[in-house]
């Protein structure tokens, strides 16, 4: 009787709620969830707001927000602020990110060691989010290589890596199964798999209506064919961490399981605190330790995550000694009075353009260039032109101006304008081109003429809505 009322008041929940029966029932049966609270967190209205500090850009920004417990540089925000009209946002000074995922730096602090000088993969890497929290926990002679399959979801990414800032960062664009030619190069692998999306259902109700048991099954055999592709890239004893945000035992410890029979992989279990609120699982057939965060229970989203090592041995990649460096002296002299100075920097001169990269990875460029489709090495410093050189926008955002360059500090309201390309009218005595900043902050280029200021904002990337100011 008393099972009858509570599941017809279940029943009753899931209907207001419009998730998925079938996905609460297995939800019930393999994991007991507590169903009232789960359901309850879907339909309160409450959202949470986060994002993750650039630690490479210190900025006053979200000072005294509360710091997130498994993320050094994660912070809850008490309300969600118009990102797009803050300066800051746009200067790359922090990231939007959902809590949970941001957990990702737990497993990687507690499977590898950061310390050493890495290759590191973020296989299917767009918008950012997690290739932006790589990118922060590595050495800067380390190399991350964000790869996304979807072209048209390239820009985004590089626009992310660009505003975060370091010259370690490359972007490739290929299908998983090219990484068959990249055999025991990298140390770590990340997998942050295409899921059927269960777990942002609170974030994004329209992905409800997305959800079958069928497009679960899909997924799964696709989780299943991307990580098949890509496991040879791992070298032996490389840490390969897989993650989705789907609450499907299919696309988590079923997933889990298959890696461990079909591959030389050891589960990896991981230290959590219990008021974090994180459920640890295991999977059915091998014990291997996953992850689970439930929004009723974390202050995140849902989002699950494995780690495994691999045991197996790979082929160790010939990784020659790269070509001699063809920037010319006359070109270095122009660029050099532009960047930093430092020894630790390679210019590299590829088709009419410069850019700059840690000099330890310039072999590390040749062999990726050999292999993949890269559309992003390192930071693009722009073309020589004459005497001088035409600027890159992604110079100006990185971490590598010379602080010789002029400056030109703008309000809040001279930024938004700035970001909307618009036409700026500033007093100034320097004739030729500028930072334009917001609190110390490059936010791009600008070339000041006698009865003119150009703003180079680059269009892609500015402000289109009107209602920001
Ligand atoms: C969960 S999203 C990645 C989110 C990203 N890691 C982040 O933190 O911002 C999954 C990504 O996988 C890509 N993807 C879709 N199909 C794929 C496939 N067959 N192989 C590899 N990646 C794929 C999608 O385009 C998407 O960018």
């Amino acid at each position: 009787m008393f099972c009858h009322i509570k599941y017809s008041r279940i029943f009753e929940s899931i209907m207001t709620s419009k998730l998925p029966p079938a996905l609460i029932r297995s939800l019930i049966e393999n994991y007991h969830i507590e169903d009232e609270e789960f359901i309850a967190t879907h339909t309160n209205g409450e959202q949470l707001t986060s994002i993750r500090l650039n630690p490479f850009k210190h900025s006053q920004a979200f000072a005294n927000s509360e710091q997130m417990p498994w993320c050094t540089n994660g912070r809850y925000l008490a309300e969600r602020p118009s990102f797009t009209a803050d300066p800051l946002f746009h200067a790359g000074c922090y990231y939007v990110q959902e809590a949970s995922s941001m957990f990702l730096e737990h497993v990687m602090k507690n499977t590898i060691d950061l310390s050493e000088n890495l290759k590191v993969l973020d296989l299917c890497a767009a918008p950012g989010g997690k290739s932006t929290l790589i990118s922060s926990l590595l050495t800067k002679d380390s190399l991350l290589l964000a790869n996304e399959i979807i072209k048209t979801r390239v820009p985004v990414l590089c626009d992310n890596l660009n505003k975060w800032g370091p010259e370690n960062t490359f972007v490739s664009n290929n299908d998983p199964k090219d990484f068959k030619r990249l055999e025991g190069y990298f140390d770590a692998i990340v997998v942050d798999a295409p899921c059927s999306g269960s777990g942002m259902f609170r974030k994004d109700p329209a992905a409800i209506n997305e959800w079958s048991e069928s497009a679960v099954q899909l997924c799964s055999q696709r989780q299943q064919r991307i990580l098949a592709d890509v496991i040879d890239a791992l070298k032996q004893n490389g840490t390969l961490i897989y993650s989705t945000c789907s609450y499907s035992k299919q696309e988590n410890e079923e997933i889990s399981d298959w890696l461990f029979e079909t591959f030389e992989l050891e589960s990896i279990r991981i230290p959590i605190e219990s008021e974090w609120g994180i459920v640890e699982t295991q999977s059915d057939d091998h014990q291997c330790y996953g992850y689970r965060f439930y929004p009723h229970k974390v202050r995140g989203e849902g989002f699950f995550i494995a780690a495994f090592r691999k045991k197996s041995i790979s082929a160790f990649p010939q990784i020659r000694r790269a070509r001699e460096n063809t920037v010319n002296t006359k070109s270095e002299e122009i660029i050099k009075r532009w960047l930093i100075d430092s020894q630790e920097i390679r210019l590299i001169n590829l088709q009419e353009e410069f850019f700059a990269i840690p000099a330890r990875l310039e072999a590390d460029l040749s062999y990726l260039q050999s292999r993949l489709y890269l559309k992003k090495s390192g930071v693009r410093i722009g073309k020589v032109m004459g005497k001088d050189l035409v600027p890159n926008h992604e110079l100006a955002v990185s971490l590598l101006n010379n602080p010789a360059v002029h400056r030109i500090n703008l309000t809040h309201d001279q930024s938004i304008s700035y970001l909307k390309r618009e036409e700026l009218r500033l007093e100034s005595d320097h004739r030729g081109w500028a930072l334009m900043c917001f609190e110390e902050h490059p936010l791009g280029w600008a070339k000041i003429l006698d009865n003119r200021l150009n703003n180079y904002f680059p269009k892609e990337i500015r402000i289109t809505n009107p209602n920001v100011v």
